[in-house]
């Protein structure tokens, strides 16, 4: 599209990742912890249908977030920004920077869902605070922007304990939430289970809990630990599954590769 054409187009920006559920999935991605833009970048060109920013557990600013986004916008993988919390001050300043596939971690009620949707609507559904100019209206060039905003936000919420889980349905239920999605990190923790995200009851559960949640129409999404339990959950029909970490690829390949190359070492020392 031309700069004229597509400063004229008054095409409204519709969620990515909204549309891209439409068009079918299930649809694999990305989990990128390490902040960097380049990884990031490199990672989009992969062939991951989506990539996750990590601001919970990896050391992303708000502006570091808007960067991975503006650098992910050149690719053809779409961007979900992970909040720290479920928090409307964070929603505030991450919907106003035009990140709009937000992901919130540790959801444990419906209640909790409807305070997050009420952060991300403005009134009279919601309360965000409103301003004109910013990244989420194209610095007001977006028309109707306020009128419409809900249009450009998807919101996912995490299902990660056992309370979440008993309560699944009614949080998948709420008017606003888009999506829930199983952490099995948490949850294993959650089931006593801590550091065995891959447990066998870990991913019975989550399967148990993508059959609850089916039926709410809203997408079911989740994070594989492993291949092999992606595979299943591909199988098994989530709508989204993150099936690769950008960390642990590279911690599991520079371990491998500085063992490997120290034996060749060795024996060409006579020492292996
Ligand atoms: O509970 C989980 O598992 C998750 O929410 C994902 C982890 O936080 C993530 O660090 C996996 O890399």
């Amino acid at each position: 599209m031309s700069v004229a054409g597509a400063l004229e187009s008054d095409a409204f920006p519709a969620n990515p990742f909204r549309n891209a559920l439409s068009r079918g999935g299930p649809l694999i991605g990305v989990w990128s912890m390490l902040n960097s833009v380049d990884a990031t970048e490199a990672l989009c060109w992969a062939g991951y249908d989506w990539i996750l920013i990590d601001g919970e557990h990896a050391p992303v600013s708000l502006h570091d977030a808007m960067t991975h986004c503006r650098t992910v916008a050149g690719t053809p993988t779409i961007p979900i920004v992970r909040l720290l919390w479920n928090d409307p001050l964070l929603l505030k300043s991450h919907l106003d920077a035009g990140i709009g596939t937000i992901m919130l971690p540790y959801v444990q009620s419906a209640d909790e869902a409807r305070q997050a949707v009420k952060a991300m609507r403005y009134p009279p559904r919601g309360a965000r605070g409103i301003a004109a100019m910013h990244r989420g209206s194209r610095y007001s060039r977006i028309k109707d922007y306020a009128k419409r905003a809900d249009e450009t936000l998807f919101l996912i919420v995490q299902i990660e304990t056992k309370e979440a889980l008993d309560n699944c349905e009614a949080i998948a239920a709420v008017d606003g939430v888009d999506a829930v999605f199983f952490g099995p990190g948490d949850l294993a923790a959650s089931m006593g289970l801590t550091g065995q995200a891959s447990h066998p009851d870990v991913t019975a559960a989550i399967e148990e809990g993508l059959r609850r949640c089916r039926p709410s129409g809203k997408a079911v999404g989740v994070l594989a630990p492993n291949d092999a339990i992606a595979e299943r959950h591909i199988r098994s029909g989530f709508d989204f599954v993150s099936v690769a970490n950008d960390l642990g690829m590279l911690v599991q390949r520079a371990d491998q590769a500085a063992a490997h190359f120290r034996e060749i070492v060795a024996g060409a020392n006579g020492r292996g």
